[in-house]
Parts: structure tokens; C-alpha cells; sequence
């Protein structure tokens, strides 16, 4: 790639505009005061790789916080038997909070700056995790689980921002996906310590909910001791600090001419937007932030669309319906699935610097959607052959479940479940029976309203059918995640973390990590709704159409912005939304920079650069 670097001295000394500027410049005598960055001669890579890591915590946290939930549900319903609406509220409330911090979070790190958000968010998580520990009862678990969904949303819009300005340009793509790595491992880590205090049914609650403090107060002490980003230093207009901060992040490389191309960078994108009013309306109003906002909400829209909660959160009915009976099977296979998705996002992370942002992502949806078209047949095959009701029970309270004549129907309304026999592989004596309102493991009344699942004794399926399809049902959740989980699971974080300049970074990624949370809400809390309306085939086939329809949005729009500085991919967003595409220097076009005094002008031809 062709990619002439800013002209640092030339646009430094073009600048006369700064009079109303919070930034100031730093002049050649300034800088031989303050000597060379602190621990210039020493340090090297390594402390950027603290960084990512130290904040990636944050992620760690996300993951945990989110995934962790649905085993400590199991014991918190029955020990403080909760209803339905509460057990809906528990789950999403803390999404939801994570939605409306996430947008706030775009005003506190222009405010306060990254390094500060961090601190916050961690603080805030720690907070939740004590509360929800030592909860008494469901109102305080609900202060606790919003508590800790402001923390995830402050820090799901903040440390890839963070990762992304002190990282250098060829590792930048690896450490922000390094932060979606450390998301998958916490919901991993979070499904074993489900399985693991899954056996200790009395307060084993406490301690998955509690856990969290752990990592929280770690990356809090942390980034006690670790430095602002310098890009926000500069933009505010603390360049001397900047400067020293670069120096360290940077270890022995000369940090002049990145400090230099940065700070001009700010100065002409403060000339160009202008610097008074709203952010989001001034990106808005400026076609190239306008169009890379449209980029990185749609990349986050479509992640969440592609169904990754749900498969994440129904993987352990999936697995059931693959002939795991037992429930702590399945809740360790459910494990199992939550170790793919991070073993795949590895993958991603191995591969991002390799293929590049366009590329991963085109291929991920393109496989995901595949998947999810295996998962649709599997669940139709599995729909055509559904066994019969064959055994009508007369009781005294009538009930529609005992309308039903095959399992599909039956199991597709969450008021009755599937009761059968089984022979091999065949179903006989089966029924369809309200289930039991105070737990869903048993029916209200008849054969499996006690003990089920012992040998030759009834069995009872609230959210499955018995098939001999579910192998492909199987395979297509592996395949699922193969191809999920290495582009479409970091790639929306990774490309947001970049596309936007400085002054629009905070504001861009929080509309963005706000709508990636309004639809993880939306898919998950309306896939049973929708499974029940266009059954679990429609669903699945339904998704397949959205990820095919993202895949053309990213053919179309997205840019390459590998290797790029943070500072020169504005100008892959000059041209028309929607051909960027065509700009893009993946593939066998090569994009060449041209700087004209102050202007980054795009040119796909071999012309030189020009000054
Ligand atoms: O990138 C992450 C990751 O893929 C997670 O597995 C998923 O649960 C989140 O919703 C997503 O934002």
C-alpha cells in the first residue's frame, strides 16, 4: 500500500487559525525542555500490550457480567421464586441499562477523557458486583444488575477507543480485537463458574454474581498507575503530557513524527467541522463522519441481528434437541459452545492483521449465513417429523396444550411441554401437557409431574422435540460459530474503534456500541415471540435473510482500514456512502493519499503524491 504519512512540519506551520482552540502547540524549544519522552530509551512494545490488556478487563467484565446470568437464573428462581416478569427483568434490565450508559459514555470520555471513563466504569462494576453478592432479596438484585449494566455500557464504548488510540497502526486491529477475545472469555469463564456453583444450590447464586469484583478491582488499581490516551491529551490541549505519554507507550521508537502528524490531524479536523455545538449533529452535518457513523451502526446492527444471543442463550436447548438429556450435561455443553466462540474469536484475532477488517468480515457473514440456513433446514426437518400425540390424559382442567396433535405445536407454546416414551429411537405414548407454572422441568399434572428421565420412565421436553435430525441441527451451531465468532463477533467493535476522527470518536462509537445493545435487547427478548409466529425454522431462516442482507451493506460499504494511521481514515468516507467498497484497498486496488495543504484527497490511480 502506497500510504504517504502526514507532512507534520509543513501542516504544522500552515496552521494559523488556532486562536479560539483549547489545543495548544508545542513548540521546538518546549520540546527540548521537557527532553526526551520518560521512559523513551527503555521501554518498548510490551507496555502497549499492558494496556490492551489492562482495559480489556473491561471486556472481560462485559462478557461476564452478560453471560453469567442464565445459570445463576436456575438457582435465584427457585430460591426467591421468581416469576416470569421477574426473571425477564433480572436478565434484560442489565442490557438495557448497558444501552443508555453506552450513549452517556460518548459525552463522559470527551469530558473526562478515556482513562477516567475506565476508572468509572470499573469502580461501578465493582460496586454492582459487592450489591449483588450480598443482595437480601430481588429489588436490591435489580439495583445491582443495573448497577453493573451501567458499568458494561461505559466500558463497551471506551476500551476499544482506548486500545485503539495508543495502539500503532500495524498491531491496532489485533489489540481491539484482543478486547472482543477477552468478551468471549468472560462469558467462557462465566459458564464454567455456572457449572462449577451450579452444584451448590443454596447461594452458589452469590458467588457467580459476585465473582466480577475481582477482575473489576484489578483493572481499577491498574489504571491508577496508567496513562491517558494522548490523543485526548492533545485534542484537550494537554501536549506536553501527550507528548511524554506517546514516548512511553512507544518505548524506544522517535515518537516526533506521530506526535506531529497527530496533532495536525486535530488542528485540521477542528478547522474543517468546526468546533462549536452538539457533536452528533456536527457529524451529522459532515458527509464523511455522516457516512462512517451509518458504517458503524449498521455493522453493529447486523452483528446482533446474525442471532449470536440467541444462539448463545437457547445453545443449551439446541443441545437438547441433539439428544442431551441431562441438565447438568447440558449446561456443561453449553460450556462447551461458549469456549468455541472464544477459540473462534482467537481465530480473528490471528487473522485480522492478515486478511484485513473488509475481508474477515465479508467472509465471516457469508459463512454465518450458510450456518444459519443449515440451522433453519435442521429445525424444518426436525418440524416435518415431529412425532405425533399419540396418548390423550383426561383431566379436569381443560387445557389447549391437550388440543395439540404433534410435538411442534405443543412445544412451541410456553404453557405446555412434550410428555413421551422412548423405545431406541422411537417416540411412543406421547402427550402434550400444561406445564408445571412453578418450574419448567415438569408438568403440571400426570406422568411428568414427578421424577422424569429415569430409565424407561417418562421423559418430558418443555423446549424440544425428540428428532433424529438434530445432528445437522448440531452442525450448523458449530459451523456458526466458526464463522461468527472471527469476524462478525470483533470486527464491528474493531472497525468502529477507527473509523471515526478524534473529535467524533467518543460520540461515533457510542451511537454505535448503543445500538449494538437496543438490538441485542430487541433480538433477544422477541425470539420466543417470533419462534411461536413463524416457528424456529421461520426464525432461523429469517435471520439467514438479515445476515445475507449485512453482507450486502458490507460488500457496499465498508472500507479497508488496515495499516491506515487513526488520522487518514476520514478520507476513506470522502466519496458516496456505499462506494466505498470500491475504494477499498483490500483486493487488487491500491489507495494512494495525496495531502494538499491541509486536505486529504483520495485517488485510485498511480498518480504521484502531490504537496
Ligand atoms: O462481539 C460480542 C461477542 O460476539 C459476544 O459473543 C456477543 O454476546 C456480543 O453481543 C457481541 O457484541
Amino acid at each position: 500500500m502506497a500510504l504517504k504519512p502526514s507532512e507534520p512540519t509543513e501542516l504544522l506551520h500552515m496552521s494559523s487559525f488556532m486562536g479560539s482552540r483549547r489545543q495548544r502547540k508545542m513548540d521546538d524549544g518546549e520540546r527540548s525542555l521537557i527532553g526526551p519522552p520518560a521512559s523513551g530509551g527503555d521501554a518498548s512494545m510490551w507496555f502497549v500490550y499492558v494496556l490492551a490488556a489492562f482495559s480489556a478487563l473491561g471486556g472481560l467484565l462485559f462478557g461476564y457480567d452478560t453471560g453469567v446470568v442464565s445459570g445463576a437464573m436456575l438457582l435465584l428462581k427457585k430460591e426467591m421464586n421468581l416469576s416470569a416478569l421477574w426473571q425477564e427483568l433480572l436478565v434484560s434490565s442489565t442490557v438495557g441499562a448497558a444501552a443508555i450508559s453506552a450513549l452517556i459514555g460518548g459525552f463522559l470520555n470527551g469530558w473526562l477523557g478515556r482513562r477516567i471513563c475506565i476508572l468509572v466504569s470499573s469502580f461501578i462494576f465493582s460496586i454492582g458486583g459487592v450489591i449483588l453478592s450480598v443482595a437480601p432479596d430481588k429489588v436490591v438484585l435489580l439495583v445491582g444488575r443495573i448497577t453493573v449494566g451501567l458499568g458494561i455500557g461505559i466500558a463497551s464504548m471506551t476500551v476499544p477507543v482506548y486500545i485503539a488510540e495508543v495502539s500503532p497502526p500495524h498491531l491496532r486491529g489485533q489489540l481491539v480485537t484482543i478486547n472482543c477475545l477477552f468478551i468471549t472469555g468472560g462469558q467462557f469463564i462465566a459458564s464454567v463458574v455456572d457449572g462449577a456453583f451450579s452444584y451448590l444450590s443454596h447461594d452458589g447464586w452469590r458467588y457467580m454474581l459476585g465473582l466480577s469484583v475481582l477482575p473489576a478491582f484489578l483493572q481499577f488499581v491498574g489504571f491508577i498507575f496508567l496513562p491517558e490516551s494522548p490523543r485526548w491529551l492533545l485534542q484537550n490541549g494537554r501536549s506536553q503530557e501527550a507528548y511524554q505519554v506517546l514516548g512511553r507507550i512507544r518505548g524506544r521508537q522517535n515518537v516526533e513524527e506521530e506526535y506531529d502528524a497527530i496533532r495536525a490531524n486535530i488542528e485540521e479536523e477542528e478547522k474543517e467541522a468546526g468546533s462549536g455545538g452538539l457533536v452528533i449533529l456536527r457529524i451529522l452535518s459532515h458527509g464523511p463522519t455522516r457516512r462512517a457513523l451509518i458504517v458503524g451502526c449498521g455493522l453493529q446492527m447486523f452483528q446482533q441481528l446474525s442471532g449470536i444471543n440467541t444462539v448463545m442463550y437457547y445453545s443449551a436447548t439446541i443441545l437438547q434437541m441433539a439428544g442431551v438429556r441431562d441438565d447438568k450435561q447440558a449446561i456443561w455443553l453449553a460450556a462447551a459452545t461458549s469456549a468455541s466462540n472464544f477459540v473462534f474469536t482467537l481465530v480473528g484475532v490471528w487473522l485480522v492483521e492478515r486478511v484485513g477488517r473488509r475481508r474477515l468480515t465479508l467472509g465471516s457473514l457469508l459463512g454465518t449465513g450458510l450456518s444459519l440456513a443449515l440451522l433453519a433446514v435442521g429445525f424444518l426437518l426436525t418440524a416435518l417429523n415431529s412425532p405425533p400425540i399419540t396418548f390423550h390424559p383426561v383431566h379436569s382442567q381443560n387445557s389447549t396444550c391437550t388440543q395439540y396433535r404433534s410435538c411442534e405445536p405443543c412445544m412451541l407454546n410456553p404453557d405446555c411441554g412434550f410428555c413421551y416414551r422412548e423405545n431406541g429411537t422411537q417416540v411412543f405414548d406421547s402427550s402434550c401437557i400444561p406445564v408445571n407454572q412453578a418450574s419448567t422441568d415438569h408438568a403440571a399434572w400426570g406422568r411428568c409431574s414427578n421424577q422424569t428421565g429415569v430409565p424407561s420412565g417418562p421423559m418430558w421436553a418443555y423446549n424440544y422435540c425428540p428428532t433424529s435430525y438434530s445432528w445437522i441441527v448440531l452442525v450448523g451451531l458449530i459451523f456458526y460459530l466458526a464463522f461468527f465468532a472471527p469476524g462478525m463477533g470483533p470486527m464491528p467493535w474493531t472497525v468502529n474503534s477507527e473509523i471515526y476522527p478524534l473529535w467524533a470518536r467518543s460520540t461515533g462509537n457510542a451511537c454505535s456500541a448503543g445500538v449494538n445493545w437496543i438490538f441485542n435487547v430487541l433480538v433477544s427478548l422477541t425470539f420466543l415471540h417470533v419462534a411461536q409466529f413463524l416457528t424456529y425454522y421461520g426464525a432461523f431462516f429469517l435471520y439467514t435473510g438479515l445476515v445475507f442482507l449485512g453482507l450486502l451493506f458490507v460488500l457496499g460499504c465498508l472500507p479497508e482500514t488496515q495499516g491506515l494511521q487513526l488520522e487518514d481514515i476520514e478520507s476513506l468516507f470522502a466519496g458516496q456512502l456505499c462506494s466505498c467498497g470500491g475504494s477499498s484497498s483490500s483486493g487488487n486496488r491500491h489507495v494512494h493519499y495525496i495531502r494538499v495543504k491541509g486536505s486529504n484527497l483520495t485517488s485510485d490511480s498511480d498518480s504521484s503524491e502531490v504537496e
